[in-house]
């Protein structure tokens, strides 16, 4: 029998055997778990799925899943109990490793640091799909996976609250100085000061990037009596008596408080600049939880020394240390021990997202969408593929096979694939494309051994083919 990986992802030109040595109806494979549906954490729609058919190819335990950067045992509980081969590591892998470990898995699951770049999925021949256990995908070559057939997930909002609680600490931590009052009762000095030290309430809050967390914020901050506006690039409605407002330059200009959630894009590469810094009413905070690159910090420890800006929070950098008790120095980030220098800063090590809830709730959500996509091949909630689903096959659907055939988004494609099924009983099919790359699926019935393994042969010789799976 080829190595199950060949069968999953069968390789262009690969001779592959499929593991049908009984009929279809027989060869698939419960869950060793005895758990319905085999979810052990499952959510209520995975265990009205327990009479689903699980569509496998191949034998779960050859199914190699890499779990880096602590993802929660809540997700590493959901994948072992499908019986696939999860190795686990509490850190993010420098990149030669990666490379060397990525090369042999199918699955690989991520939070924020590990950088999947071409370079590192170039060498990904087996892989099928990418947990981020995250929100962030920026760490991940959306469109380089999506035209190699790699499908990428994450967890839109599970952690957003979390973020969200952690700046509400922040703004009145800044505007009480409590970081350098600590710091200063852990070094055995008393400072009883009132000196711009302020109330919070009556004060603007301005949040740049008005989604999942920005609007959270935005509800926290009015319940405690601040006055909140935002800035966003698209129209978006506003919470409470919330007020958008239309330039960046509009918000720096009338908030006390500003706080960034938006996502690392070309667009927010050091969003808050010098000249930023210029337009902020003297004395206010700048607080960023959102991604290291969106704040020039060098020209933010100018403007704090120059006392323009009284209080900063930093929770993400451009460079982050690659495992806990990693120093935070200037080999990492030139400007390191400046910052470490500044008055009223709170600095924390990317811990926005990392709470019990964020993270068990995290675990569940992404893992539960990778056993989705390695056994029924659904992409609903995928980031960089079009969003396909289908019923799940039944067990009172014999014979079934189910074909995905991801390809480039050129004309002639479905005519050519309908030639290759036409022979057969297409039961159901479904098509969807995003940008250059379409997800088509279709369950057939009635299918022998032979017929899977030229259906199979015949899509993986079509040019435009990405990626062909028969799961049944
Ligand atoms: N510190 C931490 O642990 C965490 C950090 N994050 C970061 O926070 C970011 C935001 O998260 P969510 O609120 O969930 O994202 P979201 O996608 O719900 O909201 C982002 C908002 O930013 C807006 N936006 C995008 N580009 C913009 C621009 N150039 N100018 C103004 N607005 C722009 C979007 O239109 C959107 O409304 C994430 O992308 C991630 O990088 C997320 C979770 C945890
Ligand atoms: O969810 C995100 O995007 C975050 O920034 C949190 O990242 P983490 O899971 O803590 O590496």
């Amino acid at each position: 029998m080829a190595a199950p990986r060949d069968i999953v992802r069968a390789a262009a030109g690969n001779e592959v055997s499929y593991s049908l040595s009984v009929s279809p109806t027989a060869t698939f494979h419960s869950p060793p778990t005895g758990s319905q549906g085999g979810f052990v954490v499952g959510s209520l729609a995975m265990r009205a799925a327990a009479a689903a058919k699980q569509l496998k190819p191949f034998n779960t335990e050859d199914i190699k899943i890499l779990l880096l950067e602590n993802v929660n045992q809540t997700g590493r509980d959901i994948l072992t109990a499908q019986g696939y081969q999860v190795e686990f590591l509490k850190t993010s892998l420098p990149e030669d490793q990666l490379i060397e470990k990525i090369r042999d898995v199918h699955v690989i699951g991520i939070r924020s640091k590990t950088k999947l770049t071409p370079k590192v999925l170039k060498e990904a021949k087996n892989l099928l799909v990418i947990g981020c256990f995250c929100i962030g995908t920026n760490q991940v070559d959306l469109d380089y996976a999506a035209k190699h057939g790699i499908a990428v997930f994450n967890s839109p909002f599970a952690n957003s609250r979390s973020v969200a609680e952690l700046v509400i600490a922040e703004i009145i931590t800044l505007a009480r100085q409590l970081g350098d009052r600590s710091l200063e009762m852990h070094r055995g000095t008393w400072n009883k000061v009132s000196n711009k030290c302020w109330e919070i309430r009556g004060k603007t809050l301005g949040i740049i990037g008005y989604g999942h967390i920005g609007s959270q914020l935005s509800v926290m901050a009015e319940a405690m009596g601040m006055t909140v506006i935002y800035y966003d690039i698209i129209t978006l409605m506003a919470i409470g008596t919330a007020r958008q407002v239309p330039t960046l330059e509009a918000l720096l200009e009338e908030a006390d408080f500003v706080s960034l959630h938006v996502p690392e894009t070309a667009e927010t590469q050091n969003m808050i600049s010098t000249k930023h810094f210029e337009r902020m009413k003297n004395g206010s905070y700048l607080i960023n939880a959102s991604r290291g690159t969106v704040v020039d910090i060098p020209a933010l420890i100018k403007a704090m020394r120059a006392g323009k800006v009284a209080g900063a929070a930093l929770d993400v950098y451009p460079n982050e240390p690659a495992a806990n008790g990693d120093y935070f120095v200037n080999e990492l980030n030139t400007w390191a021990e400046d910052l470490r220098g500044v008055n009223n800063i709170i600095l924390t090590p990317h811990i926005g997202g990392s709470t019990e809830e964020a993270q068990r709730a995290i675990g569940v959500e992404v893992a539960e969408a990778l056993v989705r996509y390695i056994n029924q091949g659904t992409t609903l909630g995928s980031v960089n593929l079009p969003e396909v689903t289908m019923r799940s096959l039944t067990l009172d659907e014999p014979n079934h096979a189910r074909i995905i055939y991801i390809h480039q988004n050129v004309p002639g494609v479905l005519r050519k694939v309908n030639e290759i099924l036409g022979d057969h009983n297409v039961d159901k099919q479904i098509s969807d494309s995003k940008g250059d790359v379409a997800y088509l699926m279709a369950d057939i019935s009635n299918v022998r051994t032979e017929d899977i393994k030229e259906i199979r042969d015949s899509l993986d010789s079509l040019s435009s083919r990405l990626l062909t799976r028969v799961l049944y």
